[in-house]
């Protein structure tokens, strides 16, 4: 019997609406495997705990969740108690960059039964690489002086060492998927970081003779996303260009509900986390109709990470079939809650595997 010890961290809003419906399904998953087993260990770490704490997580958190094979997280947010980047730093970001979770992978694909708001919603299945642990998403800078004066500086960090490495994943993904890589820059308006985006890519795309390259600026890609988003395979992208396009990846499938995400530890010494690419969503908390495909695919990538690819597989056959027949939340077009979407899916699950 294999065991997996994973750290649950529900987080705020919805997060605490979808975890629990993907961790039925898993549990399914491992009853219909019969070898396999989960053991869930939650911890209520949100904004709700810095009001009682003033921390999104207690000083030892990391220590705690460093014992665990992986992290299965909702989302962190509620800007009703707590500023924004003062939640995301003090926990998401916190445990990405602490667990040098380099790279964040975010696949998005045409999905049957979903009606994407594209006119014409040929075939696409791409995969976003986003570079998960700098770039834009950086602590460096400050605030100085008051009232007119008041000025606020931001700086970006890109490392030769990460900006390959997010290079490297992408092009190692690509053999395995339809060969092409596409990089997402800037470097017409960005002065120094986008033309050393494209310079660290045009080296590494020489070691992948058989791999094709595009190039775009991103608010072009970002609009081929919308017109074409059929011509992308694997699209490597900085830390803020990769989250934007991913919001969109979800919103051409039919809802950033749907959209699935991994934040993946390269060198083994910390756990991957797995929690998918939408946030808490304040504005339909408590109505019990969040959609939980996002969380129980991102369960799937879970699974995938673990070498239970075919099982991942026949669960995405199953949320699709799922879809496909109408039992879909509001945001893709049905009437079903949250459950009863995953109750379907873990109904169905069974029966898929047991013929
Ligand atoms: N990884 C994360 O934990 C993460 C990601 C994004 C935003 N956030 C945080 O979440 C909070 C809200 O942010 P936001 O409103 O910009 O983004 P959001 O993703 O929470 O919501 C954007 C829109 O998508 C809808 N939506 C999101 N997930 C859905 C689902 N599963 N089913 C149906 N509809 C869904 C919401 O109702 C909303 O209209 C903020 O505090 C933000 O910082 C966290
Ligand atoms: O900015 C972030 O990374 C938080 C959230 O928007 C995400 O996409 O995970
Ligand atoms: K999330
Ligand atoms: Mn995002």
């Amino acid at each position: 019997m294999k065991k997996y010890e994973i750290a649950v961290i529900p987080g705020d809003g919805i997060g605490k609406e979808v975890v629990p419906v993907s961790l039925k399904v898993l549990e399914t998953v491992a009853e219909v495997h019969g070898g396999l087993k989960f053991e869930f260990q939650s911890f209520p770490w949100s904004s709700e705990y810095y009001i009682e704490h003033g921390k999104m997580m207690p000083e030892d958190g990391l220590k705690t969740l460093k014992n665990f094979e992986s992290i299965f997280l909702g989302a962190i947010g509620n800007p009703a108690l707590v500023p924004d980047h003062i939640s995301l730093w003090g926990l998401l970001i916190k445990i990405r960059r602490e667990f040098e979770q380099s790279i964040n992978i975010r696949p998005a694909k045409y999905f049957k039964g979903l009606k994407s708001p594209l006119v014409n919603p040929n075939d696409f299945d791409l995969i976003v690489v986003r570079e998960n642990s700098e770039g834009e998403y950086s602590e460096v800078g400050g605030r100085i002086h008051k009232g007119e004066d008041e000025l606020a500086i931001q700086n970006a960090v890109f490392t030769k060492k990460g900006t390959e490495r997010a290079m490297r994943y992408a092009f190692e993904l690509a053999k395995k998927r339809r060969g092409h890589v596409t990089s997402a820059t800037k470097s017409n308006g960005i002065f120094h970081s986008m033309p050393f985006w494209d310079e660290v890519f045009n080296v590494v795309k020489k070691e992948y003779q058989d791999v094709q390259t595009a190039s775009y600026h991103i608010d072009a890609l970002a609009a081929f996303f919308v017109t074409r988003p059929q011509i992308f395979d694997v699209i490597v992208a900085s830390n803020l260009f990769g989250d934007i396009l991913t919001d969109i990846g979800g919103a051409i499938m039919g809802s950033i509900g749907i959209a699935p995400a991994a934040n993946i530890n390269l060198n083994g010494k910390y756990p991957s986390m797995f929690e998918p690419v939408h946030g808490s969503a304040p504005d339909i908390v408590g109505k019990g109709i969040a959609n939980p495909i996002g969380q129980i695919w991102t369960a799937k990538m879970m699974l995938d990470h673990f070498g239970e690819e075919e099982l991942g597989k026949k669960l995405l056959d199953v949320i699709e079939d799922v879809t496909n027949d109408g039992i879909k939340t509001p945001d893709i077009g049905g009437t079903s809650s949250t459950e009863e979407v995953g109750d379907e899916i873990c109904r169905r699950l069974k029966k898929a595997v047991s013929v």
